[in-house]
């Protein structure tokens, strides 16, 4: 990627965290004495290539003001919206009127702490030259199985060429706000930033990336997140 070419992240945190069951919004909660969300923008703004970040932030959030955070890079804040993909819309538009040109843009969601700079890395080498973009993955390694409302499984799903989607997932600028928009003017819910761009005919890239680079979603997920965290600073 040339040197003068500008990547920023969007940082979604602007959910509720329901599944998590917990007294705040899972992105406050803390590792290590230090809440997810902090813990997700430094690693995202100490990798070299992270030019900037736009956080999506819940409009009642009283948990943001308390952070003592000091990031190498710009921090925008966004006000978020009722789903995920508003308060990705939201950010991008706040983007837009800090910029005149058109970034790379990788939206990477608040409770994903362990991403990892190598797979930040391999995305900008893999996609910096392509036309559309893409995400990172990691591809099913279970035998996957559908089920009816009473867990009665109905038929086992060929996992031939299927992957669980995660983030970052990059994009840039334009695109994503048109793919967004054109999905929310369809009434189309997404919940991934590729599945808009793919509604709008383009055929996104799958990157793989590590699966530690979990979505802290339920309760249990915070100990498994705390685990892989401590794993990676003994690699480093
Ligand atoms: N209206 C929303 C909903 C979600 N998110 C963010 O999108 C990311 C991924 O969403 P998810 O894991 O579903 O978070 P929540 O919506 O908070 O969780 P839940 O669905 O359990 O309520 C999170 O960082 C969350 O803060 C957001 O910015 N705006
Ligand atoms: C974007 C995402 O993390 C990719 O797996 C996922 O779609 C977010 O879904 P959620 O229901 O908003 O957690």
């Amino acid at each position: 990627m040339s040197s003068k070419q500008a990547v920023w992240a969007v940082v979604p945190a602007a959910g509720i965290g329901s599944r998590m069951q917990a007294d705040i919004p899972k992105q406050y909660l803390e590792i290590n004495n230090k809440p997810v969300l902090q813990l997700t923008l430094e690693r995202l703004a100490s990798h070299p290539a992270i030019d900037g970040i736009v956080i999506a932030l819940a409009e009642n959030d009283t948990w943001w003001s308390d952070l003592s955070l000091t990031l190498p890079c710009e921090l925008l804040t966004a006000t978020g919206g009722k789903d995920r993909s508003d308060s990705v819309t939201n950010a991008l538009k706040v983007l837009r009127q800090r910029l005149a040109d058109d970034p790379w843009v990788l939206v990477h969601d608040a409770a994903r702490p362990c991403l990892r700079h190598e797979d930040i890395d391999r995305m900008l080498a893999t996609l910096s030259q392509d036309p559309v973009g893409g995400i990172l993955g990691i591809p099913v390694s279970d035998t996957v199985k559908r089920v009816d409302a009473d867990n009665v499984i109905k038929e086992t799903v060929c996992r031939q060429g299927l992957w669980r989607a995660a983030t970052p997932q990059m994009f840039r600028l334009a695109m994503l706000s048109r793919a967004l928009e054109s999905a929310s003017d369809q009434s189309f819910a997404v919940t991934d930033e590729a599945s808009a761009v793919e509604l709008a005919g383009y055929q996104p890239r799958m990157v793989e990336g590590h699966s530690d680079n979990l979505k802290i979603t339920l309760p249990q997920d915070l100990a498994l997140a705390a685990l892989y965290l401590r794993q990676q600073a003994g690699e480093n």
